[in-house]
């Protein structure tokens, strides 16, 4: 098993591969791309925790060689917020970079499965399945849009709230990566209940925390720590999918038919990906108005992904 990270030596890129050499199976491969110049680095200094998990590191020019043979490639590059910013402010910023790097997926292992943490999530996952579209090389089941901070953040916030184990808690999230568009299905929660009060407070919290995160590091960046974490644990339910195990995450993914042309559902994983983009079930009252109400923003959303590249 070959994963590569791009965007490797950034907060996120670093906190993750160190997860990843630490949590893939053995004989796993770990490839470490960036273009700063501490990358080679960071693979070093990976490389002496005594696990069986061989790590290299290559720098800017190096893209075609860090990503061939790879069977999954996670995308953390790219500028975070800064307090006052929205999500969507860094598009102008990262598209280009995540074009870039599709484009080298592209000539170097179209196969990949490709999990991308760039944001403005909404709008970049689009541009990727449009690089691979022009390319001839799209398939929707495998390409994601990486929402596991949102589920994590929900089984967080849920077990400190009703002082449950929160190893017991899962918590449905749907929708998109930003503001609004971010719906923790709070009614689906097994064993606990919410008051209208609590579901009203509870679900923003969710929605804001990146924000609540961006704030507390007071322009130092945004969530690294817990999005390593995220990805590393959506990382190894694609390991387990392509294992041949049967895994149900969430991510943000193409849908036919659906609520919008890209929307996080559960998802049956398998050894290509997306095996089948299973049903979110019943919404209450509460749900259903919230994803009616941003249905609009998260398909101007996509809209700016797809048009980039028209
Ligand atoms: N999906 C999510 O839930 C989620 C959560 C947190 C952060 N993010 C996003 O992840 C991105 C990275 O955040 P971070 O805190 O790690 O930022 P960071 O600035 O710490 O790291 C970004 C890294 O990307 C590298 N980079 C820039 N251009 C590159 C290119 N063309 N090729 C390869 N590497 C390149 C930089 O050199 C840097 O090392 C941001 O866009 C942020 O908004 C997403
Ligand atoms: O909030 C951000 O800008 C980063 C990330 O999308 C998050 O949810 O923490």
């Amino acid at each position: 098993m070959k994963v590569a990270v791009l965007g490797a030596a950034g907060g996120i890129g670093q906190a993750l591969s160190l997860l990843l050499k630490t949590g893939l199976p053995a004989g796993s491969e770990l490839s470490l791309y960036d273009v700063a110049p501490v990358v080679p680095g960071v693979a070093v200094d990976l490389s002496h925790i005594p696990t069986d998990v061989k790590v290299a590191g290559f720098g800017a020019d190096d893209l075609n060689k860090a990503l061939e043979g790879s069977d999954i490639v996670l995308i953390p590059a790219g500028m975070p917020r800064k307090p006052g910013m929205d999500r969507a402010d860094l598009f102008n910023v990262n598209a280009g970079i995540i074009k870039t790097l599709a484009e080298g997926i592209v000539a170097s292992c179209p196969k990949a499965l490709v999990g991308i943490i760039t944001n403005p999530v909404n709008g970049t996952v689009p541009i990727v399945a449009e690089v691979f579209k022009k390319a001839g090389t799209y398939d929707a089941k495998r390409v994601f849009g990486i929402t596991t901070l949102d589920v994590i953040r929900s089984e967080a916030f849920v077990a400190e709230l009703k002082g449950v184990d929160v190893a017991t808690v899962k918590v449905p999230v749907i929708g998109g990566h930003s503001g609004t568009t971010i719906l923790p299905l709070l009614s689906q929660v097994e064993g606990v209940s919410f008051t209208d009060e609590e579901v009203a407070a509870l679900t923003p919290r969710i929605q804001n925390a990146g924000t609540e995160v961006v704030n507390a590091k007071a322009g130092g960046g945004s969530a690294t720590l817990s999005m390593g974490a995220a990805a590393a644990r959506f990382c190894m339910s694609l390991v387990k999918g392509l294992q041949g195990e049967e895994v149900v995450d969430y991510a943000y993914v193409a849908v036919e038919n659906g609520d919008a042309e890209y929307f996080a559902h559960p998802v049956r994983l398998g050894k290509n990906g997306v095996e089948e983009i299973l049903s979110y079930g019943e919404l209450s009252a509460f749900e259903t108005k919230a994803k009616n109400d941003m249905l609009e923003t998260l398909k101007k959303d996509i809209k700016e992904g797809v048009d980039f590249m028209a």
